[in-house]
């Protein structure tokens, strides 16, 4: 069956405060309000920055959600139908849907209790098939194709469960719509709030917090129902193990993963990275290596979920400066990190200034290879840099936080950087623990 093309269209939160995470992103993190969605039961707003797009679900009030069940039976939200014209679609099979929307557009009620980033959604061009393609798959289909109209067009999409925690990924072919986002959102026209010296241009990946061991079986599920490839985070990482980071408190083993997007069509690899493409990383933890993140995101999440969100930036310095005012808060990484031998030349080498990086708390770490000729003698050595940082987590709970990342050149990750992230994640855990304790 041909691989299908995605599109990232959004990232989707399920949380109990829709308001309050709404104002987090649009004050401190300067997301631009465009659509929203209100209706007696349930409030979706949509916000973007560059085209990473988040949608934020506010979890249906309970109460009214039966006055809302009560009215679909009765046939009063004529909006939302099943497709009829995909005829060749099996729809006559049991169809494990769980709670239908609620009204919730394009996702789910999911059961989990704590706010949560669950959904990946993605533009393909045909739902029909694609929808064929999981169910052949066995795949756990929730929203089977349904169609969706408003002024400015129509779309179907489905939603399907993955077998990572709660996640899901709605898919949706808006070919036929010509609206900002998606029918039954009303577009807010207020201006574009100027982004300053914050420029977010698009998700650069998402990592999933996975339980120890489940990684390759994710990878191949993944790899059967849509296509997705394996890739190398690393030159050091094995085919089988992916890429493992261990010793001083750290115990990490990462995979990454990509989708197939037309521009992968069009271009020959290895490719520039294009604004949509967005990687999936894998991170589980090792046995025996003492507390960690992960385990710590799957206890408080009630299992395996959306660990982190890398926005990427083109200046993650203005970025980070801007955003330290409107009071995003960062995990400070070790001071040991800007002392270590050689850290202050690196950085210089990369044009950036060594203070300032420790100021701001800014990861920097340089990818080494050879390029040119046979990677013989008359190769030249070629820099490429990597700048990232961590904010602590948006929720009450441990769980979910966002990244930004500046990318010259690599495409991986650097080993300097995840240890020096997760020690200084893990700073934040264990202070947080103690404070709780006393
Ligand atoms: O370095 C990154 O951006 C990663 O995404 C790798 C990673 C994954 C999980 C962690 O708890 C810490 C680092
Ligand atoms: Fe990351």
């Amino acid at each position: 069956m041909a691989t299908p093309f995605l599109t990232l269209n959004h990232i989707a939160f399920h949380v109990t405060n829709g308001a309050a995470l709404l104002q987090e992103l649009v004050n401190k993190f300067q997301f631009h309000l465009f659509a929203m969605r209100v209706t007696e039961t349930t409030r979706q707003f949509a916000v973007k920055k560059g085209s990473a797009v988040f949608l934020v679900n506010e979890r249906p009030k309970l109460g009214v959600a039966t006055a809302q069940q009560k009215a679909r039976q009765e046939g009063r939200l004529g909006l939302i139908q099943e497709c009829t014209d995909l005829s060749c679609i099996p729809f006559n099979h049991a169809l494990p849907i769980v709670c239908p929307g609620l009204d919730l557009l394009y996702d789910v009620c999911t059961s989990c209790s704590v706010d949560t980033a669950s959904n990946v959604s993605f533009e393909v061009e045909d739902v029909g098939s694609l929808y064929r393609r999981l169910y052949a798959c066995g795949c756990q289909i929730l929203i089977p194709p349904t169609e969706v109209k408003d002024d400015s067009g129509c779309v179907i999409y489905c939603v399907i469960k993955s077998i990572v925690g709660n996640i899901y990924h709605t898919f949706i072919d808006r070919s036929r719509y010509t609206g900002e986002f998606l029918p039954g959102f009303q577009v807010i026209d207020s201006p574009a709030m100027a982004s300053g010296l914050a420029e977010i241009t698009h998700f650069d990946h998402v990592t999933y917090a996975c339980p120890q061991g489940s990684s390759s079986q994710v990878l191949k599920w993944y790899e059967k129902c849509f296509g997705f490839q394996r890739f190398q985070l690393h030159e050091e990482e094995n085919a089988e193990d992916g890429y493992i980071i261990s010793g001083d408190g750290v115990g990490l083993r990462l995979t990454a993963m990509q989708y197939w997007t037309c521009s992968k069509v069009a271009l020959s690899l290895p490719l520039p990275r294009k604004q949509s493409d967005c990687r999936f990383v894998l991170a589980e933890s090792l046995p025996g290596q003492g507390r960690n993140q992960v385990d710590t995101f799957l206890e408080q999440h009630g299992g395996a979920g959306i660990q982190h969100v890398a926005l990427y930036t083109p200046d993650i310095i203005a970025t980070v400066r801007t955003f330290c005012c409107t009071g995003v808060q960062f995990v400070t990484p070790p001071p040991a990190y800007y002392t270590e031998t050689g850290k202050e030349e690196e950085i210089r080498a990369a044009g950036q200034d060594p203070q300032l990086l420790s100021q701001l708390g800014v990861l920097l770490d340089t990818d080494v290879s050879m390029k040119g000729e046979g990677r013989g003698c008359q190769g030249m050595v070629e820099r490429r840099h990597l700048m990232q940082i961590f904010t602590k987590p948006i929720f009450s709970e441990e769980t979910f936080f966002l990244e930004l990342i500046q990318r010259q050149g690599a495409s991986g990750f650097g080993e300097g950087n995840i240890r020096a992230l997760w020690q200084a994640v893990q700073a934040f855990i264990d202070q947080k623990e103690r404070e709780q304790s006393n």
